[in-house]
């Protein structure tokens, strides 16, 4: 007898293998039995009679299907002759397990009896078909599979049936509100002490009451009017001219025409420019039919102030909103660098960081390491008073969109521009999506990008056509990196984004969905006009509706993980912390912005980089510490560890972006240390720390108090400063930190998105 160590016979292992097979024989025919699978579209349906045959039945039956059980088990019982016959059996066996075996749980959804679903485009009904437990299998799962799924249960929640069946009020114009407003610019125009946060808050209340007033009104006429009140007291006489000619193109009222009138001479007068005879006349002319009315001696007076201040010659120069010096420096920025040029670095993959940045050679800090133009930004609400909703251009004078009460574009070029590419359906549509909350930011992204694709896609079937053969390729870097080359390819490389948002962020993005879906199937032709169309039944049945609800989900996610702040124009927040959980949301935020590139840059607490908003529409990214040839490129997602305990700032991490940072910063435990306090007094005696501090401490302090005229020369000086501190300092330390902020005061103020508004004016 043959006997092993064990004590075990060649005829115990015969019996423990039969035992096996039959066993594995009894439970592939009970489950070809008790349930079948539908091959459905794009997914396998595995139907049982009970709940516990489905869950025996997923990891065999997911190949093999009712009839491979049945051949496994007649196999089993007519093949159990010779040893051969068991191997080939147990080998037949485990080809045929061990796939489906790996994959349980990762591809198989348990549906609920009643669910229904849609596979590529047709409708699978669970429990009203069948009346059976069934579970399914998306093949070539893509990342959109998941969405639609999450997209039929917020189809089947309540809040979803509540919105989709009640009437929203559309949010628009609303005159009344526009005019208190006004009527509190006014007031505080009146009163005599303005500095530039004053003057900041009239116009802002002038340009929120024009975005609420219905196109050529003469309401409307009456803010323009005012706005050049503003201007003229500031000494912006040239964009005093503008808003006069602009006034004057929809005022009726001659007393409105006759101050406007008066107002242009005196600018033209103070621009030394011809015409302010002619322009005179007319208000005289104007003046004739009123001067016996009851305004009559206030008119007169008025006119006679007029050709008495034309005949004392102007000292102040026209001030503009842009800092001249400041685009030439960006102009000259942007001869030197190419713009969307990425050849410093190189996009990889791994495991633990998903996609990311590499140096492809040494970097110095201070050094520009590449220009992104962004895909798409979106502007605060309450920013409209400062920036074209459209171009990003800084404009104090901003024009309203004629239908919705937030939009705001620097000119009519953009209002028309923007309302061909996409404002027209986004006006209508965000209408409804709104919610009254500053940091609407994702949501409006979310309508602005859907809007966008749809168009240049030529319809939501080719988008989704072109989105499905995006889907399945799968190279790591799609939408990233084309023929070994940096590039994005538009609307697919936003696609392409990380939608890895935390559980804990669902709620939001299952309320965005839902509100912009509603507004997308009452409010657009998208779908056509089925009466009933938006009973949420008849919306799940409609893979076009899938389709879209999907694609906002999806969206909703990227922009809440990659869009990044626009900084508040002048200078860094007070708080400086991330503007979607600042609770002070305009201290900090002009806006978003998502640019693709940028978007893969991972988090860490002592970032190596740092990016500048640049007031020419384009984001630059620059080194703040060495970066040696081969590693990653690092920003930081919030707070930098000098400003954010560990704690929070983990926490944050966690809860927004869905990682846990093991960053130096974290693995050491830095806490915040005084940092902010600029003073040797604060320092440890510490030779090299004290030895930098002598030669830093001064600029650095100048620097934020704004002492000196900045120029690239300040970055050279700190970028040497920062690469003696990395050098010969122990981490963290203050001349570091303190160092690097100031590069990004720098870099900031010579370049960065940033509007300007006097603090001199008429009263002075
Ligand atoms: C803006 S994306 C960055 C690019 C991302 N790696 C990708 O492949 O698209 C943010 C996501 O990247 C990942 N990430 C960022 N920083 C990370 C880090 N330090 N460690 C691990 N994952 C990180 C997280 O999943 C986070 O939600």
């Amino acid at each position: 007898m043959n006997t092993n160590l064990n004590g075990w016979t060649a005829s115990h292992a015969k019996k423990a293998w039969n035992f096996f097979i039959s066993t594995l024989a009894i439970m592939v025919s009970s489950v070809a039995l008790h349930s079948y699978t539908v091959r459905e579209g794009k997914c396998t349906v595995i139907v049982a009679e009970s709940a516990s045959a489905l869950n025996a039945s997923v990891p065999l039956v997911s190949t093999a299907s009712s009839s491979t059980g049945l051949i496994f088990f007649i196999l089993s019982i007519t093949l159990r002759r010779s040893k051969s016959t068991y191997i080939k059996l147990i080998i037949v066996g485990l080809i045929v397990l061990t796939p489906p075996l790996l994959g349980y749980n990762r591809n198989w959804y348990i549906m609920d009896a009643k669910s229904t679903f849609s596979t590529d485009g047709r409708i699978f009904n669970c429990g009203g078909t069948l009346g059976k437990h069934c579970c399914v299998q998306f093949h070539n799962s893509t990342v959109m599979d998941e969405e639609k799924r999450a997209v039929v249960d917020i189809l089947n929640s309540i809040e979803c049936q509540f919105y989709m069946l009640i009437d929203l009020i559309r949010n628009s114009k609303n005159k009344q509100q526009s005019i208190d407003m006004r009527l509190l610019g006014n007031t505080i125009f009146k009163q005599s002490s303005h500095n530039s946060a004053v003057h900041e808050y009239i116009l802002q209340l002038y340009s929120l009451s024009a975005m609420g007033l219905p196109p050529g009104s003469e309401d409307l006429a009456t803010v323009y009017a005012n706005r050049s009140a503003v201007m003229i007291h500031l000494w912006m006489y040239e964009d005093c001219i503008k808003e006069i000619d602009r006034a004057m193109n929809i005022a009726k009222n001659d007393l409105l025409k006759i101050k406007l009138f008066c107002r242009k001479a005196r600018c033209l007068h103070a621009l030394g420019l011809e015409g302010k005879e002619d322009v005179m006349r007319k208000a005289e002319a104007l003046f004739n039919n009123v001067k016996n009315g009851p305004s009559g001696k206030t008119f007169a007076d008025l006119m006679r102030r007029t050709k008495l201040s034309l005949d004392v010659p102007i000292k102040h120069k026209n001030l503009s909103v842009r800092d001249d010096k400041k685009s030439a420096r960006v102009e000259d920025l942007h001869k030197k660098y190419i713009i969307n040029d990425f050849s410093l670095v190189d996009v990889q993959y791994n495991e633990k960081y998903g996609r990311h940045l590499v140096a492809k050679r040494d970097i110095n800090p201070g050094e520009i390491i590449f220009i992104e133009e962004p895909y798409m930004h979106c502007l605060d609400l309450v920013r409209g008073y400062t920036y074209c909703f459209h171009c990003l251009t800084t404009c104090l004078l901003t024009i309203p969109c004629d239908y919705c009460g937030w939009a705001m574009f620097c000119s009519e070029e953009c209002k028309q521009q923007a309302w061909v590419k996409y404002h027209d359906l986004e006006c209508a549509v965000y209408a409804f999506a709104k919610d009254n909350d500053v940091g609407d930011g994702v949501k409006r992204m979310a309508v602005k990008s859907i809007i966008c694709a749809v168009r240049e896609a030529g319809g939501v079937d080719q988008l989704r056509d072109e989105l499905k053969a995006f889907d399945s390729c799968t190279d790591k870097l799609k939408g990233f990196v084309k023929d070994g080359k940096i590039q994005s390819s538009g609307f697919k490389s936003i696609y392409a984004l990380s939608s890895n948002t935390s559980d804990k962020a669902e709620p939001i993005h299952k309320h965005n969905t839902i509100m912009i879906l509603r507004a997308l199937v009452r409010n657009t032709k998208y779908f056509g006009k089925k009466p009933g169309f938006e009973k949420t039944e008849e919306l799940k049945k409609d893979d076009k509706v899938l389709f879209l609800g999907s694609l906002v989900y999806k969206l909703s996610k990227i922009f809440q993980l990659n869009s990044r702040i626009i900084p508040n124009g002048r200078d860094f927040c007070t708080s400086g912390l991330d503007a979607r959980i600042c609770e002070n949301k305009q201290c900090c935020t002009t806006g978003l912005y998502i640019a693709p590139i940028t978007s893969l840059l991972n988090h860490s607490c002592i970032p190596n980089v740092k990016m500048c908003f640049s007031n020419n529409y384009s984001v630059i990214v620059y080194a703040v510490q060495p970066i040696k040839k081969g590693s990653q490129l690092f920003d930081c997602y919030q707070q930098e560890f000098y400003e954010y305990n560990i704690s929070p700032r983990q926490k944050h991490l966690e809860k927004t972006y869905n990682f846990n940072c093991d960053c130096k910063a974290c693995k050491e435990k830095w806490d915040i240390v005084e940092y902010e306090v600029v003073s040797k007094k604060n320092l440890k005696k510490n030779a090299p720390e004290w030895r930098l501090a002598d030669e830093y401490l001064q600029l650095i302090q100048a620097i934020h108090d704004k002492k000196i005229e900045l120029s690239e020369k300040h970055i050279d000086i700190l970028t040497r400063g920062i690469k003696k501190a990395c050098q010969s300092l122990n981490q963290p330390s203050f001349m570091t930190t303190n160092l690097i902020r100031a590069l990004n005061v720098v870099f900031r103020r010579l370049y960065g998105i940033e509007f300007m508004i006097p603090d001199k004016c008429n009263n002075d």
